[in-house]
Formats: C-alpha cells, sequence, structure tokens
C-alpha cells in the first residue's frame, strides 16, 4: 500500500473549483501541503471520474501524495488509483476491500459511535468522521455532530482519523485537539481564490498546532 499521510486531505468537487480545473487546484493545493487528494464528483459517472482521475493520477505522480477516489470501485480499479472512499450507504466495506485488493487504502465514513465501533481495522485504512459542522458543499449531510461528537467518535476508532464537515483554518486547534489526526476540506481549498495559499495556511496551522503542544508539554 503506498504510504499515506492524513494531516490535509483535499476533497476535490468540480462544483466548488469556479474557473479552475481539478488538476490545476490539485497541483496547487499539493504545492501548498495537502498530503491526501480525494476525486469526489457526484454527477461525472464512471466515465467522467476514470477520465478526471487519470489527469489526477498524472498530475500527482511523483508527489507521493494518494489519490482516493470516492464511491465508484470500479472507476478507482480502472485507473489504479491508490485508494477508495465509501460512506456508510455505499458498497459495504468488506465488499470493497475484497475487490480493491489489500494492496490499496480504503477509507469509510463514519458519523456515531456505533459506526466507529464496527470498523474492522484489517478492512478499513482510515475513517472521516463528520458532518462536525453544517456545510452546504453535501447538502444530504447527517446531523452534525459537533467538537464533542467528534472526540467521542475519534475515542471510539481503532483506525486513524480525519475530520470533516465546514473545516477552516480557524479549527484546526480544537480538530486537533479531538484526537483526529487531521483535517478534510472541500470549499476551504477547493473555493478559494488561490488555493495554494489557503492549503499552505492549513498546513501551516496544523504544524504549528503540533509544535506548540510539544513545546507545552516540555514546560515546567
Ligand atoms: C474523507 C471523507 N470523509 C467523509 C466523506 C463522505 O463520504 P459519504 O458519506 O459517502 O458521502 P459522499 O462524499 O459520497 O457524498 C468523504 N467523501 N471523504
Ligand atoms: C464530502 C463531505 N462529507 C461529509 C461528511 O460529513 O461525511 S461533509 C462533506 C463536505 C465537506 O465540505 P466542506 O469542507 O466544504 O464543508
Ligand atoms: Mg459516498
Amino acid at each position: 500500500m503506498k504510504a499515506f499521510e492524513l494531516s490535509l486531505y483535499l476533497v476535490l468537487d468540480p462544483n466548488l473549483c469556479r474557473s479552475r480545473s481539478l488538476v490545476e487546484t490539485a497541483r496547487a493545493a499539493v504545492a501548498g501541503g495537502v498530503t491526501m487528494v480525494q476525486l469526489r464528483d457526484k454527477i461525472a459517472g464512471t466515465t467522467g471520474l476514470v477520465a478526471a482521475g487519470r489527469a489526477l493520477m498524472d498530475a500527482l505522480a511523483g508527489t507521493g501524495v494518494p489519490l482516493i477516489v470516492n464511491d465508484d470501485l470500479d472507476a478507482a480499479l480502472t485507473i489504479n488509483a491508490d485508494g477508495l472512499h465509501v460512506g456508510q450507504d455505499d458498497m459495504p466495506a468488506d465488499e470493497a476491500r475484497h475487490r480493491l485488493g489489500r494492496g490499496k487504502i480504503l477509507g469509510l465514513s463514519v458519523e456515531t459511535e456505533a459506526a466507529a465501533q464496527a470498523v474492522d481495522p484489517s478492512v478499513v485504512d482510515y475513517v472521516g468522521i463528520g458532518p462536525v459542522f453544517a456545510t452546504p458543499t453535501k447538502p444530504d449531510h447527517k446531523p452534525p455532530i459537533g467538537l464533542d461528537g467528534l472526540t467521542r467518535i475519534v475515542a471510539t476508532s481503532a483506525v486513524p482519523a480525519v475530520a470533516i464537515g465546514g473545516l477552516k483554518a480557524a479549527h484546526v486547534p480544537s480538530i486537533l485537539a479531538s484526537g483526529a489526526y487531521g483535517l478534510a476540506v472541500v470549499s476551504a481549498i477547493c473555493g478559494q481564490p488561490d488555493p495554494k495559499a489557503a492549503a499552505h495556511a492549513l498546513r501551516m496551522a496544523i504544524g504549528n498546532e503540533r509544535s506548540g503542544k510539544q513545546f507545552r508539554r516540555g514546560r515546567r
């Protein structure tokens, strides 16, 4: 399996990318410090996802940043993506793992402690927990879990967690304090006038928060 790092996970949605292409946005975001990229297009269909996914695979080659395909296992397999992300209402994780093979990254959305408890770490590599806050990016999202809900669900998870839903740079301290390893965002990068600068600001906030914690632990 390609190594993965959940600190800053860009979920690419063409609806939010304004006039920029997915490739342009991904390149800029990776230059700004994004560590994972997901292709999420709810209307493209498998053919559209395959075309967009191939272009993204080329753009990310050599960067070390994995490309995850949302929902569509066939598209992920066709382009030999680094992994797949499924939700509770998508294909069951067991089946996704079986068809994906052991060498790929599999992410699963969880919205409750019960769902987090049910995650099998031999099947699922990471969980996406949300929505932390309400967001117009996903109109069909479940009720927001808030920071307390996030903290409880993270504590239940046997695999690394990334928080998602309405997250901006100002939320970095509270999200990391919840125990989540990182943040997954759409509009905080995709919808921004300068996606590289937006990604950089998020990544710096994450780095500062982590180093600040180390410093505080060492103080008398
Ligand atoms: C990292 C990450 N976490 C959660 C989701 C949401 O997945 P899902 O609940 O299946 O909803 P859709 O994105 O498919 O609308 C995600 N995509 N990525
Ligand atoms: C794709 C997605 N999944 C969610 C979940 O709660 O599972 S919230 C969401 C959209 C996140 O977009 P933004 O960063 O613009 O708020
Ligand atoms: Mg889904």
